[in-house]
């Protein structure tokens, strides 16, 4: 017993030494590559190596070995692809099994509260029957004892349904987080449009439940975002992604579902509307960009204009949310050839 207690601290010591040193050179990793410790970055370099995630040391292996850029940008896409997901399902399975619980423990104590409130009622109407001078006294006083039984067995369950009530408040508190937590992991928050993941939940609920429409797809991608990033920096390139971002939040009717799926891509999935009306969303949005003038703040310099391509598909039938994003970008990919600042319908 003793032998197999020491082997077991043994064991967790360990494992304790194990995370302390994983712990340093996740540090020793971030700085390395100019990497701040903020959550989503420990959890991506944790993932990677604690060895856990083989796909995310795969990811990371090849972006070193391509020589590019170990970024904020490529930590974010790691985790939306590899660890949101997993965040999510644990946190919806964590919601769904505490209330499961709850709401049977409070099916549970209903039925023996409405038991034991049955018992007192029957017996108070048996002892009123009762005679008081007749022999059935001492009956009488055996009746009243169960009685004061049955209301002490009444009060405690109304102390534990109390309890029980705070428990069911607690885990309606814990669902409503959870549910903000969702809410987060499906955000962008640079645009708070839907990120990637919330493109693949969201939107592909809204594209299932608009099965007899003809939806359509635009696909919006910013014009040389890379000069705009070499030549103003990074944070006048995220100011230019929240315009464009702020624009086709404005621009899109209701009922559309915006994302971001990518570093400057966007995308909106319409609700059932004509080519033509399509084509008018997404040429509002390419004027809109094109008119907008930036200064920069600190040192007043103005932004050169920059523009948007876009790519526009119409749903057709049997087109599954995937195929009719293809065909969108197919087009945007035409858009971006013919010269870019201009909008193009699929065929
Ligand atoms: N500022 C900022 N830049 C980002 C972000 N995500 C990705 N990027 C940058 O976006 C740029 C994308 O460049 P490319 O894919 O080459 O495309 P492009 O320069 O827009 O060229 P075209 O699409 O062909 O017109 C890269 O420089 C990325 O570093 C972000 O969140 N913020």
């Amino acid at each position: 017993m003793v032998h197999s207690d020491e082997q077991a601290q043994a064991g967790g010591a360990h494992m304790a030494a194990r995370e302390d040193d994983i712990a340093f050179r996740i540090i020793d990793l971030l700085l390395a590559h100019g990497l701040s410790t903020a959550p989503l970055h420990y959890a991506v370099a944790h993932a990677h190596l604690d060895g856990s995630h083989p796909a995310i040391s795969a990811a990371i292996d090849a972006q070193r070995t391509q020589g590019k850029p170990f970024d904020a940008c490529f930590m974010a896409e790691l985790y939306e692809e590899h660890l949101a997901a997993e965040a999510i399902r644990h946190a919806c399975g964590v919601g769904s099994d505490v209330a499961r619980l709850l709401d049977g423990l409070l099916d549970q104590l209903q039925q023996a509260d409405a038991g034991s409130s049955n018992f007192k009622a029957s017996l108070d109407e048996n002892i009123g029957r009762l005679d008081p001078a007749g022999s059935s006294q001492h009956l009488k006083t055996v009746a009243q004892r169960l009685l004061e039984a049955a209301l002490k067995a009444s009060e405690s369950n109304d102390v534990l349904k109390q309890n029980l009530e705070v428990a069911d408040q607690e885990a309606r508190q814990l669902r409503s987080e959870l549910a903000r937590h969702r809410r987060e992991t499906l955000t962008d928050p640079l645009t708070g449009l839907l990120n990637r993941r919330g493109m693949e939940l969201e939107m592909a609920r809204v594209f299932a439940d608009e099965a007899d429409g003809q939806s359509a797809m635009l696909v919006l991608d910013i014009d040389h975002f890379k000069h705009v990033n070499d030549t103003y920096g990074h944070a006048v390139g995220d100011v230019v992604i929240r315009k464009v971002a702020q624009a086709v939040r404005q621009l899109i009717p209701e009922g559309a579902v915006p994302v971001r799926y990518g570093g400057e891509e966007f995308a909106v999935l319409l609700p059932p509307c004509s080519p033509e009306q399509a084509c008018g969303v997404a040429e509002k949005i390419r004027r809109s960009i094109e008119k907008l003038r930036l200064v920069r703040r600190h040192d007043k310099l103005a932004i050169a204009q920059f523009t948007l391509s876009v790519g526009v598909a119409m749903r057709a039938l049997g087109d599954d949310l995937e195929g009719l994003f293809q065909r969108a970008d197919q087009a945007l990919y035409r858009a971006k050839s013919g010269g870019r600042n201009q909008v193009m319908l699929a065929a």
